[in-house]
């Protein structure tokens, strides 16, 4: 049945046996290539017959699907011509993992961080009005989305709409792990109102026997929304709001959701279509463990076993195992995470201190200020969150923490090039971004070893810090250079001459490989870890400036506001006699791919690091 999928709008001309053979072979499809490129498996396995249902009731490209996230827009990549495209997914120049507009014109809008795709909805509806066209737009948000504030905002927007926009609610009563909070619980109740759910079957049923009354009455109670749901399910919370609750749906259930959607197409408002999923559906590993299948590396399809062997603890390990011990001693401790324990590395923490354990959901700007709460009732709050996603607090970094000068610890991990997720997911704006807020103080650590120190170091401060900390393993060399941590100063690690190395952060590793290619070409750097990036180490930069002709300052970030252009405006400011030339990443988004070929795209690799240094060298 796929090979008869070549483009959009194909799926129609299958019958409906023809259909329940196609989600067979989708799921094969998916499983045997994420098995190779590695991918969101569970979330896509999820939503099979959701998409198919989807296309069948939609014409594409004029009407418009909008995935909240786009982790699971698989199935609809595959049913827009993009079956070539898993061969490689997610590497260099290949497909990407999240739904793209300069991809396929039947991607209506770009995601990859969550519970934006109901406002981006809502914008192209109000678009389509004010334009007098005539498409259908349907938002599709997941239970854990589906935490995130922005949904509220939207769907709290949406409600005075008359004309019809969709959402649809792919709940499988799971984040990346278990679920979490009030609106997760009520939806759980949703699904298994029983009596409910009965009793609103009897009813159309009944009304369904009264000759051409029945179906009016139907229609009435739709359109006026005066649901007899409403009676005797409590706090109808969508329907409250003035949004059409239609569901729960069985989401494997392809004539049910087709039913489901054609009916929610006719509501003139906002409808939200609850269907009822199973992430990880069809294939048993990824139905049993959901959260492991998420997001997954290469494995073996026989046992579900990823291939690639840990070879040592990741920076994200090291801090997790840090903190806990660190919590032994102090009881004020807390950490938070926005639904990541396990990607941030705080399952460990939640396992040994529930109590002192918070997953507030994808909602990171709450997490920021709940943070500044618990400081200033006296916690030492350590809130662990990925780079791109802090990026969500911004204002709540600033009015809510910085302001206030609290005691509030940033982990900022997945911190620079984070590689296959690509562009919505690298890390590469927090130096800018941190270094620019007062009171803030911004570490990174140059190996494992410097990780842990700078967190004890952190957890003594008495005003907000963050410490950047890239994805995957955590170098290990360089265990020896261990000097105490001391506010705003830098480490030395080798005093050479008239050129300068300073390393931000894990970068280290690199910059030492680019020195070594320097001395391979007869010349003699210094090489200097920065570990502050705010406040940076200005008496280093004078004395450097002294005996240095060249400084080059290597840093993972966007070149704009980060610790490079932070020492150039220094040296600048003092007329000192040194240049300063950053090597970091240019003002522009960076695609997917390994870390490995992003580097070297951008000119942060210690091969072409070392040509630009001789080439200004010489310059100069
Ligand atoms: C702002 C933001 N924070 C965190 C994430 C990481 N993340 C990606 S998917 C996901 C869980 C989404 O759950 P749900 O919407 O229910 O989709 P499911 O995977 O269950 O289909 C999380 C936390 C993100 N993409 N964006
Ligand atoms: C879709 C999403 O936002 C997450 O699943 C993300 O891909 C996780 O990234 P890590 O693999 O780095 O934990
Ligand atoms: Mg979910």
């Amino acid at each position: 049945m796929l090979e008869r999928i070549q483009k959009e709008n194909d799926i129609k001309k299958l019958n409906s046996e023809e259909l329940e053979c196609l989600a067979g072979e989708i799921r094969e499809f998916l499983v045997e290539k994420v098995s190779k490129t590695g991918g969101h498996l569970a979330s896509n396995l999820g939503v099979v017959e959701l998409t198919m249902a989807l296309h069948l009731i939609c014409d594409l490209p004029k009407d418009k699907i909008i995935w909240d996230v786009g982790h699971q827009s698989y199935t609809h990549k595959l049913l827009t011509g993009r079956k070539e495209g898993f061969e490689d997914l997610r590497s260099y120049g290949g497909m990407s993992g999240f739904p793209k507009r300069k991809e396929s014109q039947c991607d209506a809008f770009d995601t990859g961080h969550s519970s934006t795709s109901i406002s981006a909805g809502l914008g192209y509806v109000r678009a389509r009005d004010l334009k007098h066209e005539d498409y259908t737009v349907i938002s599709v948000i997941g239970d854990g989305s589906l935490t995130g504030g922005m949904a509220y905002e939207a769907l709290n927007n949406a409600s005075n709409l008359k004309t019809n926009f969709i959402v649809v609610l792919n709940d499988n009563h799971m984040s990346i792990s278990e679920n979490v909070g009030g609106m997760s619980r009520y939806l759980a109740n949703l699904r298994t109102a029983d009596i409910y759910t009965g009793l609103k079957k009897g009813v159309t049923n009944a009304l369904q026997q009264v000759p051409v009354m029945g179906d009016r009455m139907i229609e009435h109670i739709r359109k006026t929304k005066s649901s007899i749901k409403q009676l005797v399910v409590p706090g109808m919370f969508f329907e409250d709001m003035g949004i059409t609750y239609l569901g729960p749906i069985p989401g494997h259930n392809l004539p049910m959701l087709c039913k489901a959607l054609k009916e929610a197409k006719k509501v003139e408002g906002p409808v939200l279509l609850h269907v009822m999923t199973t992430k990880g559906k069809g294939y048993e590993p990824a139905e049993t463990a959901p959260d492991k299948f998420h997001g997954i590396g290469p494995f073996d399809i026989e046992s579900g076993k990823v291939l690639a062997k840990k070879d040592g603890d990741t920076y994200t390990d090291v801090f997790g195992k840090v903190l806990c011990d660190e919590a032994s001693r102090n009881p004020d401790i807390v950490a938070i995470t926005a639904a990541m324990a396990d990607g941030t590395g705080l399952a460990r923490f939640k396992k040994h201190y529930p109590n002192r354990f918070f997953d507030v959901g994808i909602a990171e700007e709450h997490g920021v200020t709940f943070a500044a709460g618990l400081a200033a009732g006296g916690l030492k709050p350590v809130f662990a969150v990925y780079s791109s996603f802090l990026q969500r607090g911004y204002d709540q970094l600033i009015h809510d923490v910085a302001l206030q000068n609290l005691p509030v610890v940033f982990g900022v991990d997945r911190a620079g090039l984070v590689g296959s997720d690509g562009e919505t997911h690298q890390g590469i704006f927090d130096l800018s971004f941190l270094s620019n807020i007062p009171n803030m103080t911004v570490m990174s650590p140059k190996n494992k070893w410097e990780l842990a120190d700078m967190l004890r170091f952190a957890l003594q401060m008495n005003s907000p810090v963050a410490i950047r900390y890239p994805r995957g393993k955590a170098y290990d060399g360089y265990e020896g250079c261990r000097e105490r941590i001391s506010y705003g100063k830098s480490e030395w690690i080798f005093e050479g001459k008239e050129i300068a190395i300073l390393s931000v952060g894990h970068m280290f590793e690199e910059a030492v490989k680019t020195r070594d290619k320097l001395i391979e070409q007869g010349y003699e750097p210094t090489l200097i870890n920065m570990r502050f990036i705010k406040p940076i180490d200005e008496a280093m930069i004078e004395k450097v400036c002294q005996t240095h002709k060249l400084i080059a300052v290597i840093e993972e970030n966007v070149q704009t506001g980060a610790c490079g252009e932070r020492v150039s405006e220094y040296v600048m400011r003092k007329m000192l006699p040194s240049h300063v030339l950053t090597l970091a990443l240019p003002d522009d988004y960076i695609e997917h791919g390994s870390v490995d070929v992003l580097r070297k795209m951008t000119g942060i690799d210690s091969e072409s690091m070392s040509e630009k240094i001789i080439e200004t060298y010489k310059e100069l």
